[in-house]
């Protein structure tokens, strides 16, 4: 269903945390009343869908009480906070200028009678255009941090993500690694095969990386042919295993093969007295050395 959504062609990124809101419209009747008028106005002083939602659920709550919201949308599902399991479900599918922008999906103990579902509707209308337009815009954001090749994160999303990574480490007196590889003989597939065999390759190799990967780790594309890898919480003390097992895949990929084309990775983990740019300069340092060992092998700061 959700490939069906306007900018269908994207990949959607984890939601993000929620807010109180469904709990809060429990108690929306102390709360000025809200005009559709107002309904519109405060949805168009943001941009952010998970705060746009937040404000319908709690004008939704005029109409009955919710247990729960969620808007599903190409650029990933919203639910708002404090949602729990209900009796009832009532769905709608959210559609502006033949164009499907989302899904909502409602829930409460209470059945949404026809008439429930035609205050619904109206309300759903007043929130089409400022849904788009954050839509959009989370469509560009997306786009500005993603590789275009393989759809991994790209070096702006990398620098953002490792510096909150590290801080979250050192502020739970946790550790993360961080694994750098860069292929091996990658240029002459370029010169001998093409640049589009040479594109092949990166996807190929952006896949292994990705199949092999947890869910908690994070992968990213610097461009030309080099990856980065952020292990954080347990993977930390693997990561040595996991760098070799990267590598080792890549190198036995046929395609890889096939090219003559291997992979290098350099890691290190964050030590205690070190900050960011310590772990990035140690791992590629480990990095240059795993090259200067021969290619194809893996060398730990
Ligand atoms: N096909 C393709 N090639 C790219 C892309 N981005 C960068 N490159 C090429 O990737 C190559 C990277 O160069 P190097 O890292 O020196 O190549 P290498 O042969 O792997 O060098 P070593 O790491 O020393 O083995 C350059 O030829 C770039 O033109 C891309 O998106 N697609």
């Amino acid at each position: 269903m959700i490939m069906e959504y306007l900018l269908v062609q994207d990949v959607a990124l984890s939601t993000a945390p929620s807010y109180a809101a469904v709990t809060k419209l429990q108690s929306w009747p102390q709360l000025p009343e809200c005009t559709e008028q107002s309904l519109v106005s405060q949805l168009q002083t943001t941009l952010d869908i998970q705060q746009q939602l937040n404000i319908v659920s709690m004008a939704t709550g005029k109409v009955l009480p919710l247990s729960s919201l969620t808007v599903k949308t190409a650029v990933g599902d919203f639910t708002a906070s404090g949602s729990c399991a209900a009796d009832f479900e009532y769905k709608s599918v959210l559609v502006l200028n033949q164009q499907c922008l989302a899904e909502l999906i409602y829930q409460s103990d209470y059945a949404f009678t026809p008439m429930i579902q035609r205050e619904l509707l109206l309300l759903e209308s007043e929130w089409l255009f400022a849904l788009r337009n954050a839509l959009v815009v989370s469509r560009l954001q997306q786009m500005a941090l993603k590789d275009t090749l393989t759809g991994l994160g790209n070096r702006r999303f990398f620098d953002d993500s490792f510096d909150k990574t590290v801080q979250l480490a050192k502020r739970h007196n946790d550790s993360c690694a961080l694994i750098l590889l860069d292929l091996d003989n990658f240029k002459q597939v370029n010169d001998n095969a093409g640049h589009s065999a040479g594109d092949e390759i990166l996807l190929a190799v952006a896949d292994t990386l990705r199949d092999m990967l947890r869910c908690t780790d994070s992968l990213f594309r610097f461009g030309g042919d080099e990856f980065a890898v952020l292990l954080s919480g347990q993977d930390t003390s693997s990561a040595e295993l996991v760098a070799r097992r990267l590598v080792r895949a890549i190198n036995q990929h046929h395609r890889c093969q096939q090219h003559n084309v291997s992979a290098s990775a350099g890691l290190a983990l964050l030590k205690p007295e070190q900050d960011g740019k310590h772990l990035f300069a140690a791992a590629d340092s480990a990095l240059y050395a795993a090259k200067e060992a021969g290619k194809s092998t893996v060398r730990v700061a």
